[in-house]
């Protein structure tokens, strides 16, 4: 479903991602890991259409959508969740979900879609879709959640989910991914999840491709990445440098 070939972003003389490529298969769940500043958010804005890549290809669906702006890309499927929500806080929790709908499908909907569209994005990220709830009450997992939602509403076929555990507690990080896998296994959206934490996240993904440097340096099973050597490296540091 998506095809990510020889992808590389260069800022000025600084390759933030380099060369990188990847494949994604429908109704899967692939994790994209790797340490701070790795080139998981740069590869997937590019993905998004919210970067321009130096070069390289993006396909989604075996069209070539690389350079593409960022409402084009959601029109043609890719929804994404941002690291740091940002929700329309004067609004409600339906009125933000329904703008998200209007958005990802072009302005095409008449209001009664899109609130359907709405209510059920909330009611899959497990919240109140009634009219009167507001975004003021959420905490962090309350905001994650509708960050998922309004990605939800624009109808994805493909989801890239940006650091959904970002500043969860530990039942929170397992709500939060359960939630994931519930997405795709009951509604088949084919999902891409990027962390820079490990945890958690290869209970759910089916596999796992790790960056370094701009660089893939793993791909496989999590639990081939769970025991490779490059990984390990990256997360703890060198051998001599790990605790017993
Ligand atoms: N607009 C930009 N201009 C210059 N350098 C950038 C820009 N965006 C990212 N970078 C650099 O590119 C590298 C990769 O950044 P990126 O945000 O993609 O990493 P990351 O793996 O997502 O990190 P994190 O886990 O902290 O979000 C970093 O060194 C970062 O400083």
């Amino acid at each position: 479903m998506l095809e990510v070939t020889r992808l590389t972003k260069a800022f000025g003389g600084f390759v933030a991602v380099n060369e990188v490529s990847f494949s994604v298969t429908e109704g899967e769940i692939l994790g994209l890991l790797g340490p701070n500043g790795s080139g998981k958010s740069t590869t997937f804005n590019c993905i998004a259409g919210m970067l321009k890549p130096t070069a390289g290809s993006v396909k989604l669906a075996g069209e070539e959508i690389a350079g593409q702006t960022a409402d084009t890309a959601c029109r043609k499927g890719i929804g994404r969740t941002f690291q740091i929500p940002r929700p329309f806080r004067g609004l409600s929790l339906l009125e933000n979900a329904v703008l998200a709908a209007h958005y990802g499908n072009g302005g095409h909907l008449s209001h009664d879609e899109a609130e359907a569209i709405a209510r059920d994005a909330l009611t899959l990220a497990q919240l109140p879709p009634e009219a009167d709830a507001m975004v003021g009450g959420l905490g962090a997992a309350g905001l994650k959640k509708l960050e998922l939602a309004r990605a939800l509403a624009t109808r994805p076929k493909l989801l890239l989910a940006d650091e959904s555990l970002g500043g969860l507690d530990a039942t929170e990080m397992r709500q939060a991914a359960d939630m994931l896998k519930r997405i795709r296994d009951e509604r088949g959206i084919t999902i891409v999840w990027v962390e820079h934490i490990m945890g958690v996240l290869l209970s759910v993904v089916d596999r796992v491709v790790v960056l370094d440097h701009g660089a893939v340096i793993f791909e496989g099973t999590p639990r081939e990445a769970q025991q490779d050597e490059k990984v390990a490296e990256v997360y703890l540091g060198p051998p001599e440098t790990r605790a017993a």
